[in-house]
């Protein structure tokens, strides 16, 4: 919790030291009251005083009620100012921290539980800061001041204040103890909640296709439950803590008078009216007392939670990244060439290589693409060009320096990517197509107009009611999977970059519409080394190198015909795939 405290800004440390200073000005205001209560009784039971003495006293109590209502109006806003600049500081932090996140990182917190982390958890560090400043400075404060003024007062008093703080401590420790675990294991329940939820909203189609409602259902009931028990126990727990300090409140009060009454009875005549006026001040203190307890007990509501909150932001914040910037900027010497140099991979966590001795190199302007059954590491071999992941042996070398050398961002505007899922934002067409930054200049309207025309998604864009302004939904949903797949194609080839990565990209395509995208791309983007991951033989054949992965090894490599002749595994898919005559 304190680690994370690190982290407000200067501004926010003034506002919460400012926060104090009328805290402490509260307090002395409050524990004022009392003596000039005490002056009053005084005063009503002396035959001698005036009515004038008795309305300053009276004036100084308003005086002293205003002041204190004043510092509690500059206490909240400064608390809520200062919670809620750090909420914002924090969450702005964490965004950052997870936007430099690679896969791995992602991979190890969930998507799920980052959301939770950047919305619920920053908000239980908002609620503690605006609710609990007030009670963590000013209940310590007001007890200790309080004791001090009645401690010598009279001893039975005094005893009657310690036992009811004893059954109060009693009371409070069995409630927190009781419910604190329960407090931590909200925060994960939420996670898990807001995962079955995504998961839910994300599948809808599926979902209803496959009449499954009543399974996501129980998933969600069950996690909607798990959360809702913890939160029930938790919460009942706590609902003991205020009767309970209620009663311990009334029954110091009653005791404080019983006993005055008994000491007030066997006091000699001329020392009764000082008790009485004791009495009085004394409750008043001892109620201070229990009300600085309350407080407390506030905060021991809310901080298990928090902390448990902290402890989660922070362990995001504090993550090591596993891919680390490099020194070099993309000013090479070569340009647009990749080359693989005994390449192999395992996932994180995961006991075999997925990809093993991968070796080949792409030169400027060329096509290289890669084919195999499902699942035997196409994928994962392109994604560590850009560095989405690190080898774990040899090297991905990209204009003749290796990946890790680059500063990622320059690394990156060298590469046009679009990945096997298309992925648009919401905005328009133009915004998605120009997206990002390439290094150098954005990409005019003509450029978007250009790259979407190689690109083949001209036709449709066209017929669009504002056409290049046309409205993307989030995630594309506005337009279909072969539509979204020509949008991002469209935008890997605005980027104008050196060299373009096509991970399963043609698949939505129809045969015709991949054959003239192809072409295009020849035609206009003959310089861009091209690295194509497909499953149609179709879409390769032309391909200056083809390699054939089987098992995550490389079982050939060539040309078309070079594999035709050579590669028994290329043959297979070959027929699988075309006929004879066809492949001739
Ligand atoms: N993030 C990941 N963590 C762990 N294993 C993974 C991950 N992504 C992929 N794999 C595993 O790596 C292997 C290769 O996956 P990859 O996606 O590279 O295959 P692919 O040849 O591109 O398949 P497809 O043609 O179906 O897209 C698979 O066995 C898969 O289960």
């Amino acid at each position: 919790m304190f680690k994370l405290f690190k982290n407000l800004e200067k501004k926010d440390r003034c506002f919460i030291l400012m926060a104090l200073v009328f805290i402490v000005a509260q307090v002395w205001l409050d524990l004022k009251l009392p003596d000039y209560m005490s002056e009053i009784t005084v005063l009503v039971e002396t035959p001698d005083s005036s009515m004038q003495d008795i309305l300053i006293a009276g004036g100084k109590m308003l005086a002293c009620a205003f002041g204190s209502l004043v510092s509690g109006i500059s206490v909240a806003v400064l608390a809520a100012k200062s919670g809620i600049d750090f909420a914002a500081t924090i969450r702005e932090k964490l965004f950052h921290k997870v936007q430099d996140f690679s896969m791995e990182e992602i991979g190890k917190f969930s998507t799920a539980s980052l959301i939770t982390r950047t919305t619920n958890d920053v908000s239980q560090i908002q609620i503690l800061i605006v609710m609990g400043l007030q009670a963590i400075a000013k209940a310590p404060i007001m007890a200790v001041w309080a004791i001090l003024k009645i401690y010598n007062k009279s001893w039975q008093w005094t005893a009657s204040t310690g036992v009811a703080l004893v059954i109060l401590l009693l009371i409070v420790i069995t409630c927190i103890v009781l419910a604190s675990p329960k407090f931590k294991k909200m925060q994960v329940l939420t996670d898990n909640l807001n995962r079955v939820t995504r998961e839910n909203l994300t599948g809808l189609n599926v979902i209803r296709a496959y009449n499954a409602e009543e399974y996501q259902e129980e998933k969600f009931e069950k996690a909607n439950n798990e959360l809702t028990s913890a939160n029930m126990f938790a919460n009942r727990t706590m609902a003991f803590l205020m009767p309970g300090i209620q009663g311990v409140m009334n029954g110091l009060t009653l005791a404080i008078y019983w006993i005055g009454a008994i000491l007030i009875n066997n006091a000699a005549m001329n020392k009764k009216l000082t008790l009485f006026s004791d009495m009085v001040v004394f409750s008043s203190y001892a109620m201070q007392v229990i009300m600085a307890f309350i407080m407390l007990v506030m905060i021991f509501m809310i901080w298990p939670r928090a902390s448990v909150a902290a402890n989660r932001i922070t362990e995001v914040l504090d993550t090591d990244i596993t891919i680390k910037d490099g020194s070099l900027d993309g000013d090479t010497k070569e340009k647009g060439t990749v080359e693989f140099k005994n390449v192999s991979f395992a996932y994180p966590d995961a006991a075999a290589n997925v990809v093993e001795n991968i070796s080949f190199k792409a030169n400027k302007g060329e096509t290289i693409a890669f084919i195999g059954a499902t699942g035997c590491g196409k994928s994962t071999v392109i994604n560590l060009i850009p560095r989405f992941y690190d080898v774990t042996d040899g090297e991905v070398l990209v204009d003749g320096i290796n990946v890790k050398d680059y500063k990622q961002n320059e690394l990156r505007n060298k590469i046009g990517y679009v990945s096997q899922k298309a992925i648009l934002f919401s905005g328009d067409v133009e915004s998605n197509v120009a997206y990002g930054d390439n290094g150098k200049k954005d990409a005019t309207p003509d450029e978007v107009k250009e790259a979407v025309k190689i690109a083949c998604a001209d036709d449709f864009v066209e017929n669009l009611k504002d056409k290049y302004h046309g409205y993307v939904a989030q995630g594309g949903d506005n337009f279909s999977g072969g539509q979204k797949q020509r949008l991002s194609i469209a935008r890997a080839i605005a980027k104008k970059a050196e060299i373009l990565i096509f991970d399963d990209s043609f698949s939505a395509l129809d045969y015709k519409t991949d054959r003239k995208l192809r072409t295009a791309l020849k035609k206009q983007c003959s310089d861009t080394t091209k690295i194509i991951v497909a499953q149609r033989i179709g879409t390769i054949r032309d391909a200056d190198l083809i390699i054939v992965l089987d098992g995550g090894k490389i079982a050939g490599k060539g040309t078309h015909s070079e594999l035709m002749e050579s590669c028994e595994e290329y043959r297979q898919i070959a027929y699988s795939q075309l006929s004879k005559e066809e492949l001739a």
